[in-house]
Parts: structure tokens; sequence; C-alpha cells
């Protein structure tokens, strides 16, 4: 049984509020599941705002374990992962006879306390280690043993026993985003050979209109407007950096609270399209690019209206 201290850092793995399951998030995460009853860790690797982390988290409450959750960072060392001994204490001594005497005794017995992975480890719990390759492979080099071996390496300060059998419920799901150069080191070839990789790619249409109306509560209509502008300028290939299903949601959840009709305010409606759109999808000071973006936003919301007036004369001749 985990203590006290352990459980502050254990989820439970409830269901996630608005998840949404379309055929193709199904197939990931059943396959994922496969993966991980037959024993291997798995890998969700993909672009920014591609789903690998809600992906991750929805697999830990199928697999139904406690969660562990990491998140990768350059500064870890293996320590941080397995833990280290802590345990300076001080203590005030008041002297009885004479008052004014204030002692401060140290005492240095030092208690090694585990870390998220050995916690993970010991009590068969579900890792969730989301972009795993922030920290440097020499902190992530303890996890070779304990994927292929299922024994974790203890240093001497933890006990008798240097080593940890892993727990045979233990699971391993990681994230990573290849994308992302600052601070990423490159997965060490041995690490990614002992897991699944899947690799993740922007939502297809439905998956993204359901994730933002899931999101928003905008109408079904109005939210496939905003969608249709969003991969309008990401499959234009004009913005630097491809914006992503975080657009959608941001857009679609400000219409939603001016409670504003694309239509009714187009105005308005450009000027929240640009805001979102435009300076996140160019590099600062990019000037020319914004420009280039600002252009395209404005085009696609100009062909999304006129489509609907298109659509309502049709409807009004009966031919549609
Ligand atoms: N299946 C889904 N159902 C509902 N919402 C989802 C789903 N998948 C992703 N989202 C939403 O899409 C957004 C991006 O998802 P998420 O944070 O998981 O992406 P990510 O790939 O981990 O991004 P990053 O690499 O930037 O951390 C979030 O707001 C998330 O809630």
């Amino acid at each position: 049984m985990p203590n006290s201290d352990e459980l502050s850092v254990v989820l439970e793995p409830t269901a996630q509020a608005g998840f949404v399951e379309t055929d193709y998030v199904k197939g990931m995460v059943e396959r994922a599941h496969a993966y991980t009853k037959a024993g291997f860790p798995v890998h969700f690797r993909g672009p920014s705002g591609t789903g690998k982390t809600t992906l991750a988290l929805h697999l830990a409450h199928k697999i139904g374990r406690p969660v562990i959750l990491i998140h990768g960072d350059a500064e870890f060392t293996t320590a941080d992962l397995i833990g280290g001994e802590h345990g300076h204490r001080f203590q005030k001594v008041v002297d009885n006879f004479i008052h004014t005497v204030h002692k401060y005794e140290e005492n240095m017995v030092k208690r090694w306390v585990d870390n998220r992975l050995t916690i993970a480890c010991k009590h068969g719990f579900t890792l969730v280690y989301d972009e795993f390759s922030r920290s440097r492979p020499e902190a992530n080099n303890v996890l070779l043993s304990i994927l292929q071996e299922k024994i974790m390496d203890m240093p001497a300060g933890r006990g008798k026993d240097p080593y940890l059998k892993v727990h045979p419920d233990f699971t391993a799901i990681f994230t990573s985003n290849p994308e992302e150069y600052a601070g990423v080191n490159r997965t060490q070839d041995a690490l990614r050979d002992r897991m699944i990789t899947m690799d993740v790619d922007h939502f297809d249409y439905e998956t993204e209109v359901r994730i933002a109306r899931s999101k928003s509560g905008l109408s079904r209509k109005d939210t496939e407007r905003v969608v249709k502008i969003v991969r309008g300028l990401r499959e234009s290939e004009k913005s630097e950096f491809e914006p992503t299903v975080r657009a959608s949601i941001m857009i679609a959840r400000t219409l939603k609270q001016l409670a504003l009709k694309p239509d009714s305010n187009k105005a308005l409606f450009e000027e929240i399209c640009q805001d979102i759109l435009s300076s996140a999808t160019s590099r600062v000071g990019s000037k020319t690019n914004q420009k280039r973006v600002r252009k395209m936003v404005a085009d696609l919301i100009d062909e999304g209206l006129a489509s609907k007036v298109q659509e309502k004369e049709e409807i009004c001749n009966g031919t549609f």
C-alpha cells in the first residue's frame, strides 16, 4: 500500500470531461491499449496540439490503475525521477534554567524518499511521462532496465537492496514532440527501441469539429465555420507555425462567450480570428509573414460567408 506521501502524487484514472471519441481517436486508443496489454510501453509522438497528452491520459483511464504524471524537464537528474536522501532537521531547544538561552540543534539523519518513477514501479501504477524527451538522456537512462528487464537500479542510500523489482501492473505511456527543438534531446535509440511509437497528427475534420464543439458549446454550424478557417490556414502552408485545434477551441469559445454569430458581426468575427491566428502562427517580428497570414485569414472568412450566401440562395431556389 502506498503511504500518505506517495498518495499525494497519485492521480485517480478518471475520465476526462468532454473527451471526444471519434473513429480516429477510438482506433488509436484501442491499438495503444492492446500494446500495453501485451506488455509494451506506448509513445505518442507528434506536433503540438495533436492531442498526445489527452490520448495518454485517456489510455491511462482505460488501463484503470492509479496514475503518476511526470513532465519532462531539461533540469531533471535521475534522482528527480527515482528519489533521493532528504532529512536535514532543525530543532529549537529552550533552556529551562537560563530562559534567554535558545539553541538550535541540527539533526542530520537522512531519510530516503522515493520519487514518482519509483512509486509507479513499486506499486504497479501507470506512468504518464509527458514530453519525456525534454529531459536529458542521462536522466532517462534508468528507464532502460525498467522497460526491458523490469528491474530498477537503486542507489546505495535507499537501503540494502540495490534493485527494485518492477510490479507486473506497471505500465508506461510517453509523449514527445519531435518538432520542438529548444530544450529537447534526441531520444536515445535504446529507449525508443523499447517502446511502441504511434505517430499522431492534426485531427481529421470531424474530430476537430467535435472537439471544438465539446470545449465551447457553440452550435455545430458555427463551429464548422471556425474549423474551416483554421484548417484552411493550416493546409495553405502560408503560416510558419500551423494553427492547431487549440485555435479552433479559442475562437469557438470566444464566439460562445460573446453570443456572437460569425455573419451577424463580420468585422468583430474577423478581428477575433486575426488576433488568435495571425500572431500565433508567425515568428515575432516577421511582419511580412503576418501580413500574408492576415490576408489568408480574411480570404478564408470571405469564402465562408460567400458559401453561406450561396447556400441560402440555393435553398430559396430549391436547388440545395
Ligand atoms: N479526444 C479529445 N477530446 C476532447 N478534447 C481533446 C481531445 N484531444 C485533444 N483535445 C483538446 O485539444 C487540445 C490539445 O490537446 P493536447 O494538449 O492533448 O495536445 P498535445 O499534443 O499534448 O499538445 P502539446 O504538445 O502542445 O502539449 C486540448 O485543449 C485538449 O483538451
